[in-house]
């Protein structure tokens, strides 16, 4: 018997992104600012000092991409219910992407979902991660295999957290802007190598520009059907060295940075990319201190990380390159594995 009863999916909410100093804010329900040990002591008094709510609550966790877990999304949960939080609760992500991501997992999971809001403090959050609604946590199997499409309330990016932000830590954003450009703006890649991306005013462009491709791509494609996966080049191959390096070594931009030489290096044997506009990608990254080389000690362990990948279906592996040229992509399910595993040996001895 079929019921002929319909259920509507409701419509994505819109939200504002706003790139200015942190507004006065106001709410008029128990709030929780989720913050780590790091970012609280630099910058919890200034959001303290523009917020007003009934009830403020600061959840304070260990920092560092290896507590992104199920246990310490576990933790936030707890806390919540202990202060009596209900469904009209808010909770802010003050900090990198580490904490937006666990913010909004745990916000999308307590009483089946609460209002968020991201307040992201490292530019690779503020370029990328606030923006888009994919939330979770990483698991043994791999990153962020565990976690939920849960978009925020609103998005406040201001660029005055980035002042206490380490060096390394910014060139790990910059790896997700040269993404965002190598995939969908060649003009964007110029400015890339022509600027002082450290420049405050400079700095201030490329979160607008990189946060406007990526806003435009979660529009058309919020739950990764189809274009989203495009905001994954370099990550097929970040995410498992990541995973092999036990989220310990690299910062995740960091892997992300090596995951696009990869990539590149596929797309070159393929014909997708000239090995010059490779090189460039390459230089680009290299001049702010990102690594481009990874040793792969067992090319057919790594290349069978990638079928934990959330992009491979049905045993096919899809894999995001460079579509001709630096400012367009292809998205490819049916590359030879022999093929991947000659770009693979490339990099045994790095
Ligand atoms: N949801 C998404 O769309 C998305 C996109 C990209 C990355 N991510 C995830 O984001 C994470 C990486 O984010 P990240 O690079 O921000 O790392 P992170 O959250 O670990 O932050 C990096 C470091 O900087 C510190 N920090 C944060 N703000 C600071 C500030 N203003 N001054 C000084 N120190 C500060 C943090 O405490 C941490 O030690 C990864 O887990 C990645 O998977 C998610
Ligand atoms: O927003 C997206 O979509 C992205 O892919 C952005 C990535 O930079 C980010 O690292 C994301 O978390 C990776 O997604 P995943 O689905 O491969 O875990
Ligand atoms: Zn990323």
């Amino acid at each position: 018997m079929i019921v002929p009863i319909e259920i509507r999916q409701p419509e994505f909410k819109r939200y504002d992104i706003t790139i200015d100093t942190l507004p006065k804010l106001h709410y008029d329900r128990k709030v929780a600012i989720v913050t780590n040990t790091t970012v609280a002591p630099l910058h919890l008094a200034r959001v303290m000092e523009r917020l007003e709510a009934p009830q403020i609550e600061v959840i304070e966790l260990p920092d560092g991409e290896e507590f992104k877990t199920m246990e310490t999304v576990l933790s936030i949960l707890d806390r919540l219910f202990e202060a009596r939080y209900d469904r009209s609760s808010l909770l802010i992500a003050l900090g990198g992407g580490v904490i937006g991501d666990m913010t909004g997992f745990a916000s999308s999971l307590y009483q089946r979902g609460i209002g968020f809001v991201q307040m992201p403090t490292t530019l690779l959050s503020q370029v990328d991660a606030s923006v888009g609604g994919k939330t979770g946590v990483n698991n043994r199997w791999g990153k962020n295999l565990v976690g939920a499409f849960y978009q925020p309330e609103a998005v406040y990016i201001d660029p005055a957290f980035l002042e206490t932000l380490p060096e390394r830590e910014y060139a790990a954003g910059i790896a997700e802007v040269v993404k965002m450009a190598v995939m969908f703006d060649r003009d964007f890649f110029d400015f890339l190598e022509k600027s002082d991306l450290k420049a405050p005013e400079t700095a201030v462009e490329m979160i607008a520009r990189s946060v406007s491709l990526k806003a435009d791509v979660v529009n058309r494609d919020e739950k990764e059907a189809g274009v989203r996966a495009v905001l994954n080049y370099g990550h097929t191959f970040g995410h498992v060295i990541e995973n092999e390096t036990g989220y310990a070594r690299y910062l995740h931009g960091e892997a992300v940075a090596i995951g696009m030489v990869m990539a590149n290096e596929l797309a070159v044997d393929l014909g997708q990319l000239s090995r010059e506009e490779a090189e460039r990608i390459r230089v680009l990254l290299e001049k702010w201190g990102l690594p481009t080389r990874y040793r792969v000690e067992n090319p057919e362990a790594f290349y069978e990380h990638f079928f934990l990948d959330k992009k491979s279906r049905n045993n096919r592996i899809k894999f995001i390159l460079p579509g001709g040229s630096i400012g367009s992509y292809v998205m490819r399910d049916d590359i030879p594995k022999a093929q991947v595993l000659k770009a693979l040996e490339r990099f045994r001895e790095s």
